[in-house]
């Protein structure tokens, strides 16, 4: 396959600087652009140069017009109003777009998917193998032990992180709840407080930990009267979701429109 250039919105963010190390290092993939916030201070500032790499000649641009002849495919980890914009100009430029970002509400859901009927686009809450492969543990426990157990789904990030549950723990709760024949909407508990009573076998509840700098950790437990399991993901580095990104740029760029996710990048579906 021959390289791609990525272009990398975001870029001075915690991901997006884990993802233009990820760039540089990787022998199919060129950094085509970097964006970011138009009030950004890193403006101007060279994208080598910010990850320590020494410079590249890719310099952080506020828009992506100015860099639209830059790159093949965007990569975006941002947040879920910017990435709408980031869909609509993808579309108008006709650029797939592997999408990070995690947070999105039922509405821009739909938008996505309405996009993806012009577009390829890959959306996928966690791009690491691991979590993957869990989605696909879960679906097995779920049948094995889902009807009987309690099922509880705890999560753990660092201190700057903005949304909760996080992406990857409601993604779980689909799993399992797609699995059972539930819908989450109906059976999800977002934490307990004060008299909240004996637990109702068919719910779902999630638990959030957010603390220091902790990259991302993920448990599943199936819990039942003498024995439970627990499934349990973590992330050391955010260097596993960059490469994914990588490997999901490379994938979707010889993909034509449509909806896909990391399970289609890995063949895990
Ligand atoms: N799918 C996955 O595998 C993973 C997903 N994530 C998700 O990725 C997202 C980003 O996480 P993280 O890197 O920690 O967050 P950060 O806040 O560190 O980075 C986001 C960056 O995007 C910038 N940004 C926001 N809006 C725009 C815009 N319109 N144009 C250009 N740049 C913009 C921000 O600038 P400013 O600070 O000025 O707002 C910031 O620099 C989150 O939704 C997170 O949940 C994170 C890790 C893995
Ligand atoms: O914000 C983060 O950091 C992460 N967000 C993703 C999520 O919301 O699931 C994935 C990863 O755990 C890191």
């Amino acid at each position: 396959m021959d390289a791609i250039r990525v272009g990398i919105v975001g870029a001075s963010g915690r991901m997006g600087r884990t993802l233009i190390e990820a760039a540089l290092a990787h022998h199919q993939i060129r950094l085509g652009a970097a964006v970011e916030r138009p009030n950004s201070k890193l403006l101007g500032v060279d994208a080598g140069d910010l990850v320590g790499h020494g410079n590249i000649g890719v310099t952080l641009v506020d828009s992506l017009d100015l860099v639209a002849e830059d790159f093949d495919v965007l990569i975006d980890f941002t947040n879920p109003e910017s990435s709408i914009e980031l869909i609509q100009w993808c579309c108008e430029h006709q650029k797939p777009i592997v999408i990070g970002t995690t947070g999105f509400n039922s509405h821009q859901k739909e938008r996505i998917g309405e996009y993806a009927q012009d577009l390829p686009i890959m959306l996928a809450p966690n791009m690491s193998v691991g979590v993957n492969l869990l989605f696909k543990l879960l679906e097995t426990a779920a049948e094995v032990m889902g009807s009987y157990t309690d099922i509880e789904i705890i999560e753990g990030h660092h201190r700057y992180k903005k949304d909760a549950p996080s992406g990857t723990a409601l993604k779980m709760g689909e799993v399992i709840a797609d699995t059972l024949g539930r819908d989450l909407e109906q059976c999800a508990i977002y934490g307990r407080e004060g008299i909240s009573g004996e637990r109702e076998r068919d719910t779902i509840a999630f638990s959030t930990i957010r603390a220091g700098d902790i990259v991302g950790e993920h448990t599943a437990l199936f819990a039942d009267i003498g024995e439970r399991l627990e499934i349990t993901h973590k992330a050391s580095s955010r260097m596993t979701f960059a490469n994914g990104a990588m490997r999901a740029s490379l994938w979707l760029s010889a993909q034509p429109n449509g909806l896909f996710d990391m399970q289609n990048v890995l063949g895990l579906k």
